[in-house]
């Protein structure tokens, strides 16, 4: 059984998380989405928000499953069997620190990381980027599924949604 994991904050799923979601889940057996709980860093969307939204999105595919961690990603994967580490990249500027983490886990567990080209129409994308806009009223939604744009008009600007 091929298990693979997709570790992120999600806060929230775009478009771009989702394509990368979908074209690991053809690739394995089961597919981890993992919501990085970071205590350090107060979200626009707590942890079950970001899971509520990443499980509806996600409901088209039958072997991708949604779940939170805290911690190291290894130590996740070494808990449920995971032997591989699926991550996006959008651009050369990825690529630094992704090649750093991958290395580091693949000292401290043996665990491989494997890039996959986002969909250049998303390259631009980041949850943060979605937000920032999202915030001045700007339009999102040809960039996150629908359900998360409700959300985002809901929780930045209420009283418009
Ligand atoms: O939304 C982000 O912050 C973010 C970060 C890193 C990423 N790599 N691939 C994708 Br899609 C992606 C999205």
């Amino acid at each position: 059984m091929r298990r693979a994991i997709c570790p992120g904050s999600f806060d929230p799923v775009t478009n771009g998380h989702l394509d990368i979601i979908g074209r690991v889940a053809n690739l394995y057996d089961e597919v981890v989405v993992a919501v990085f709980v970071n205590q350090s860093k107060v979200g626009l969307f707590d942890v079950g928000e970001r899971i509520e939204m990443l499980t509806e999105v996600t409901r088209q595919y039958p072997n991708v499953t949604i779940d939170s961690f805290a911690g190291l990603t290894v130590d996740y994967c070494r808990a449920h069997d995971i032997s591989v580490i699926v991550k996006g990249l959008r651009a050369v500027s990825d690529f630094d620190y992704e090649l750093q983490q991958s290395q580091m886990n693949l000292g401290l567990a043996g665990v491989e990381t494997l890039f996959m080209a986002t969909n250049p129409l998303y390259s631009f994308l980041s949850s943060s980027l979605v937000k920032d806009v999202a915030k001045w009223g700007g339009d999102v939604s040809p960039h996150v599924p629908d359900v998360v744009a409700q959300r985002l008009a809901t929780r930045l600007r209420p009283g418009t949604a």
